[in-house]
């Protein structure tokens, strides 16, 4: 069957330990549909990331390759390594009409408003409530030593200063809180766009109920 419309980038960026793995994989759990835009890097795994899961970790020679191949949707250097996006799985999900989520950096979001899916994504930042929280996410989430977390903490006022180039912007308080808010603003995002299939069989169901009071 000829899927009637494409799917929806929707782009997730914060600075890091602000949460959005977190909400991303959470959205996820909440609707099963929504497919995952696993990115390419040249930082190694952390314990616990699964290859092809949560990235695809690559040399720099061969992530060179695919960016001179055009392989690569956006790509950017964070923290001292690289990150891009492959365009194939993002392009055949979009076009099966399947929802894609982007964990990427402010740098991959101007580069995706630049490209042919600007038309149909909708990007959202995630701000801590506090900066002390912040560091404290990242030294919680125990998975970087101290420089690492140094070095991201210096980097995140920086990542912050482009909050506004985003069509939405959350403050990551509460985590269920927050996934409520995501979750509202994709089904707001999906009805404006006409993106609702399930609606038609609701009202249809309104109907049914209608005509059964009507012989009763
Ligand atoms: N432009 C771009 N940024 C990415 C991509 N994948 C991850 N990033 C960003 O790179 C930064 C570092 O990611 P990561 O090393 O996983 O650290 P974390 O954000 O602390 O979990 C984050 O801001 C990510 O959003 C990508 O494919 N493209
Ligand atoms: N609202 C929240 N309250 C408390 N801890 C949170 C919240 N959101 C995320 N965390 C925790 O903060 C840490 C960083 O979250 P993560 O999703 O890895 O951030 P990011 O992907 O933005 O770097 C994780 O240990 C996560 O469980």
């Amino acid at each position: 069957m000829t899927p009637t419309r494409r799917g929806l980038a929707i782009i997730l960026s914060s600075p890091s330990g602000a949460g959005k793995s977190t909400m991303a994989r959470r959205l996820m759990t909440w609707d099963p549909t929504l497919s995952f835009s696993v990115s390419a890097t040249t930082r190694p795994p952390r314990p616990g990331e699964v290859e092809g899961r949560d990235y695809y970790f690559v040399d720099r020679e061969t992530f060179g390759e695919w960016i001179m191949q055009g392989e690569m949707l956006e790509h950017a250097e964070v923290f001292g390594n690289h990150y891009g996006s492959p365009k194939a799985p993002v392009e055949a999900a979009l076009a099966a009409g399947r929802d894609v989520i982007f964990d990427i950096d402010w740098q991959g979001t101007q580069q995706l408003a630049q490209s042919a899916i600007r038309g149909d994504m909708v990007s959202i930042f995630i701000l801590p409530p506090s900066i002390a929280e912040l560091e404290r996410r990242l030294r919680s989430r125990g998975q970087d030593g101290p420089d690492v977390i140094a070095k991201r903490m210096a980097k995140s006022e920086a990542e912050i200063s482009h909050w506004a180039e985003y069509d939405y912007v959350l403050v990551n308080d509460d985590m269920d809180a927050t996934e409520m808010r995501l979750r509202t603003l994709l089904e707001a995002e999906r009805l404006k766009r006409g993106r609702q299939p399930w609606l038609s069989g609701f009202v249809a169901g309104l109907s049914e109920e209608f005509r059964e009071r009507e012989t009763t």
